[in-house]
């Protein structure tokens, strides 16, 4: 079970900050969307020369021209990047095209599908990594949606690909998604805002089993 850090908010002088002293316990670094479109793909490539032994993951949330999009994210050293699950298949599939051409991986945000086990299912089988349930932030305060719900819809769906868990994790909320299982659970703002980032994030991987 992957701990990975979402950086939305954070310089990326913080960004270091958090990797040094936390980094046994981050699995994965997120340079976040807020990020990419604040300052591209440099976080990606600073924190990858920094952190090798760290994954990137470029939250692109790709859902247009997938594989010459996600080729631009691999070339800077991403190794994982993300496309939206309400794209087109072809979309998807040039993700993935992409990935295999540099050996890196995929990851698919489920986030606005109505559907979750029909397009789960579907995009199962398209060769992609991960399918992460994602409660979009500007809907996490309405309680409409419930990361552990999806999370268990999707476990019950998916034969190939790992699942994932984004949006609103927090301490009070691990156990339970701890126990339903997930590949990779996703937390932003809880390490990101907490008082001591790099301990918040400690705690939390000392409870992912
Ligand atoms: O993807 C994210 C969000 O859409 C901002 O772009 C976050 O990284 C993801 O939701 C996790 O963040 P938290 O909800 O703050 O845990």
């Amino acid at each position: 079970m992957k701990l990975q850090a979402a950086l939305d908010t954070l310089t990326l002088e913080k960004c270091e900050e958090l990797l040094e002293k936390a980094g046994n316990s981050i699995d994965i670094a997120e340079v976040g969307t807020p990020f990419i479109l604040k300052e591209g793909m440099v976080p990606v490539q600073a924190l990858k020369k920094r952190f090798p032994d760290i994954l990137v993951l470029a939250d692109t949330k790709i859902m247009d021209a997938g594989e010459y999009e996600a080729e631009g994210c691999f070339k800077r050293g991403a190794d994982i990047v993300t496309v939206l699950g309400v794209s087109y298949d072809e979309t998807i599939e040039g993700v993935v095209k992409a990935a295999k051409k540099y050996g890196k991986q995929v990851m698919v945000d489920m986030i606005g599908v109505k559907d979750l086990a029909k397009r789960s299912e579907e995009v199962d089988q398209m060769g992609v990594d991960y399918i992460c349930v994602h409660t979009a932030f500007d809907i996490q305060e309405t309680g409409q949606q419930d990361p552990l719900e999806d999370l268990k819809i999707v476990n019950q769906v998916i034969k190939n690909a790992k699942s994932a868990v984004a949006g609103g994790v927090k301490l009070q909320t691990l156990d339970a998604i701890v126990q339903e299982g997930a590949e990779i659970i996703v937390v932003g703002g809880a390490i990101c805002n907490a008082e001591d980032p790099s301990n918040m994030a400690k705690a939390m991987k000392e409870r992912m089993i």
